[in-house]
């Protein structure tokens, strides 16, 4: 089984983060988390921030000489803000008298809609939003990320899977149909502004943020994670929380501002006939195989050996710049939200985050078909497996 768990504020000195469950032997170092980094902080409509926030990565545990261990793995990833917020963000107390002289402590008390501030506020008794948007905020998927480059590692070495992602509607511009990244096709679909692997849709969705962006709006959008390589057979269909579409689906719902999720054609499949939503099934190529791919890889809750498709539907920015009407908590005067920079539109970006979770997730299910301590001993495990499927 792998676990994992996030630590750490957005203002905060850093994220930690931790993966534990792995085998030895996986060939990772900081450079590979620093590359996923950095495709997390790139995309048209990124706030301010992510120009100027840089991403510290350390590797404090579990990896020894660019291979990990067998033990948890520890990962900080320090923010390069912390010394504006060393003094409000002190885990120590600090002297009330330098606190008052610092107008970032200023209590925010006019909680933005679409954001956890209010019932957050509520739920844990404060009368400032600090503390809940502080650990809300998607700063956090910084290190979720991390692992997720160790989690992609770990797939690309035992069964040469690779997770890739692309932008398929941003707002009401939607990607046409049959777009379908390859596995080696992240690196050109990184050089698009958006993530978009359509040139044409591409540029109407550079369009379409710069309309909102200067109209003070904010936009959301739909992101597809494709997974080539996958054997069939993860997950299972005995159990609901053992079924794999289960477990990605509440991975991608657990990001930030993440509203829906669909495995395959998802919604669209819920409109068809039964003899146009289903995959037909046939022997060519030396594979019994799916002529179409629908399902999006699972049937059954399990991996059904063709690619996998899942998305998740992002809601717009909820820090939007023509501030949303609120009540000020202190006063319960009418008020317009606490504005301050923020992205304009965060799916490009997203798209890695979410390539992270499915990441996990699917690391998750190897390890729990396959088993193993160390990569050879994954690999062969699978290996035999698939040696020894009745139906190939
Ligand atoms: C990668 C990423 C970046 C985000 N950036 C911002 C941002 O700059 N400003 C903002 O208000 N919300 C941003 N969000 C969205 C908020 O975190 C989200 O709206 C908030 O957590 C509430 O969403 P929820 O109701 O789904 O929890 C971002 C989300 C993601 C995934
Ligand atoms: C810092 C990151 O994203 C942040 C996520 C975020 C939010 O409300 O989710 C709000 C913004 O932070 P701030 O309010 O400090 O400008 C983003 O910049 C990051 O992704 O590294």
């Amino acid at each position: 089984m792998l676990r994992w768990l996030t630590a750490g504020e957005s203002h905060g000195q850093q994220l930690t983060a931790i993966l534990e469950g792995l085998p030895a032997g996986v060939r990772v170092q900081s450079s590979d988390i620093d590359l996923q980094l950095a495709r997390r902080r790139l995309g048209h409509g990124r706030g301010a921030r992510m120009s100027f926030e840089q991403d510290e990565v350390t590797l404090t545990g579990g990896v020894r000489h660019g291979r990990t261990q067998g033990g948890p793995i520890a990962v900080q990833v320090g923010n390069t803000e912390w010394p504006k917020w060393s003094t409000v963000m002190s885990a120590d107390p600090v002297d009330p008298e330098v606190l008052a002289g610092q107008a970032r402590n200023a209590p925010l008390t006019r909680p933005r809609p679409g954001h956890a501030d209010l019932a957050g506020m509520q739920k844990y008794g404060f009368d400032d939003a600090r503390p809940v948007l502080e650990r809300a905020s998607a700063r956090e998927t910084a290190a979720r990320v991390a692992l997720g480059a160790i989690a992609q590692a770990f797939l690309r070495q035992v069964l040469d899977v690779e997770v890739v992602s692309h932008v398929v509607a941003i707002g009401p511009v939607v990607v046409p149909e049959g777009v379908l990244p390859g596995p080696q096709d992240n690196a050109r679909i990184d050089e698009d502004p958006v993530r978009c692997a359509d040139p044409a849709t591409s540029a109407a969705m550079i369009a379409e943020i710069d309309d909102v962006r200067k109209n003070g709006d904010t936009l959301g959008g739909v992101i597809e994670v494709v997974v080539h390589g996958l054997p069939p057979g993860l997950g299972s269909h005995v159990h609901w929380d053992r079924r794999l579409d289960s477990r990605l689906a509440g991975a991608l719902m657990g990001v930030q501002s993440v509203k829906a999720v669909e495995v395959g054609d998802g919604l669209e499949t819920s409109r068809r006939r039964g003899s146009v939503a289903h995959d037909e099934i046939d022997y060519a190529e030396g594979r019994v195989r799916r002529r179409t791919d629908r399902a999006g890889g699972i049937e059954g809750g399990m991996t059904n050996g063709e690619v996998l498709r899942v998305r998740a539907a992002m809601k717009p920015i909820s820090t939007v710049p023509r501030a949303l009407a609120t009540v000020d908590t202190g006063t319960l005067e009418p008020a317009v939200a606490i504005n301050q920079r923020s992205d304009a539109c965060a799916v490009p970006r997203g798209s890695v985050v979410m390539e992270a979770m499915v990441a996990l997730v699917l690391a998750d299910a190897v390890l729990e078909k396959f088993g193993g301590d160390s990569v050879p001993e994954t690999r062969r495990n699978a290996q035999a497996y698939l040696d020894a499927l009745p139906v190939r």
